[in-house]
C-alpha cells in the first residue's frame, strides 16, 4: 500500500525527471523512438518491469511514439510507486 503524495513532493519529484508533466492524478511522458521496433523494445523492457513489480503504466503506442501515463489506481492518486516507475521508464528509454 503506497501513499498518494501531496503537491509539494510530486513537485519536488518531477524536479528530477524533466521529461515527465502532471496530468491531473496522473503523470505522462512522451517519447519519440527512431523507429517502431524501437518503440516495441521499449514497451516490452517497460512490461518486464511493470509485472515484477505489480506496477502498470497506461501506454499509448502511435507508430514511434509512445505515450506513457502512471498512477496508482488503487489509491486514486499518484504514489512513489509511480515515481520509481517513471525513473526507470527513462532509463529504458535512454538505453534503447
Ligand atoms: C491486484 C493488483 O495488485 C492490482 O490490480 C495492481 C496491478 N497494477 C496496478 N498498476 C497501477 N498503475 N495501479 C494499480 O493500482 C495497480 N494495481
Amino acid at each position: 500500500m503506497a501513499e498518494v503524495l501531496n503537491d509539494e513532493r510530486i513537485d519536488e519529484a518531477l524536479g528530477h525527471l524533466p521529461q515527465w508533466q502532471r496530468e491531473g492524478d496522473a503523470i505522462r511522458r512522451e517519447a519519440k523512438l527512431a523507429s517502431f521496433p524501437q518503440a516495441i523494445q521499449v514497451v516490452n523492457r517497460v512490461a518486464e518491469i511493470a509485472e515484477n513489480e505489480n506496477h502498470h503504466p497506461d501506454i499509448d503506442i502511435r507508430w514511434r511514439t509512445l505515450t506513457f501515463r502512471l498512477s496508482t489506481h488503487s489509491e486514486g492518486g499518484i504514489t512513489e510507486r509511480d515515481i520509481s516507475l517513471a525513473s526507470e521508464i527513462d532509463g529504458v528509454i535512454d538505453s534503447v
